[in-house]
């Protein structure tokens, strides 16, 4: 088994035509190894967005290579990506995309069964346990706090052990306390399941959870922060043209 969990290599995706092209990502080079968390973070219109698309087969880099598990899957046709973006990538969204008519714990089965798989109800109840939501597991999300209902994404999204967890924004629409409790069960999915993450994040004291953090600007790598401080990676956030001219 490989590992490294995830690796683009020079990716690049632009949009557009002639004059209107633009770069969202222009060349970026990252392996994620396993268990580790990583943070990426970068102004507005940076490409953190466009890299979680291309690195998850949802978006079709212009070029470069996407490996996943050390498979290189850049060339997947839809049939094949969909089954990649099932049962090897995790995803996890700002607003929790969970279906409202089931139960937490069908959501959390429910990959299992659009892929017409058994679901496996123990491992459902071991991941809604490790997520704090042992208790919750017949009720509906609209009966559930926004926490409670990103914990329940979460548990899904770890069904499967997919090679990669990719969030986007996990904890954007959270009060900073429930924001605690969900980054700190994504935390332990690393240190104790060894799970990989990668999380897009505009939120300093999300970013601290992360074993690094890897700052974009302008479709590139322009630095990355190992063991960060949220005071660190704020004061890093409001120099990021220091990084790109050094
Ligand atoms: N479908 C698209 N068509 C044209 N341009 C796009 C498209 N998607 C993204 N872009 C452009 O690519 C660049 C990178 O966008 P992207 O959404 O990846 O940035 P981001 O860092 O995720 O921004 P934000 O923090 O605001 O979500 C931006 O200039 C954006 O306008």
């Amino acid at each position: 088994m490989s590992d490294t969990a995830l690796e683009v290599r020079d990716l690049t995706r632009t949009y557009g035509t002639g004059d209107n092209t633009v770069a969202a990502l222009a060349g970026i080079d990252l392996a994620f190894r396993r268990g580790t968390f990583t943070a990426v973070m970068g102004p507005s219109g940076s490409g953190k967005s466009t890299f979680l698309s291309c690195a998850a087969g949802l978006d079709t880099p212009t070029g470069g290579r996407v490996l996943v598990g050390g498979t290189d899957v850049t060339d997947w046709d839809e049939e094949r990506r969909t089954r990649l973006r099932r049962e090897r990538i995790g995803f996890v969204f700002q607003g929790f995309h969970l279906l409202p008519y089931l139960s937490a714990a069908q959501n959390v089965g429910l990959p299992s069964r659009l892929a017409g798989k058994r679901v496996d109800r123990e491992r459902v109840r071991y991941l809604l346990d490790r997520v704090g939501l042992a208790d919750r597991a017949h009720h509906l999300p609209g009966s559930l706090s926004g926490g409670q209902q990103q914990r329940v994404a979460i548990a899904r999204a770890l069904l499967t052990s997919p090679d990669v967890l990719l969030a986007d924004e996990p904890t954007g629409a959270l009060d900073s306390t429930t924001a605690r409790q969900v980054l700190g069960v994504l935390r332990s999915s690393v240190t104790d399941l060894g799970q990989t993450v990668v999380m897009v994040t505009h939120d300093p004291v999300a970013a601290s959870y992360a074993d690094e953090v890897v700052f974009l600007v302008d479709g590139r790598v322009a630095g990355r922060m190992a063991h960060p401080s949220a005071d660190a990676v704020a004061g890093q956030m409001a120099h990021l043209d220091e990084l790109v001219s050094a």
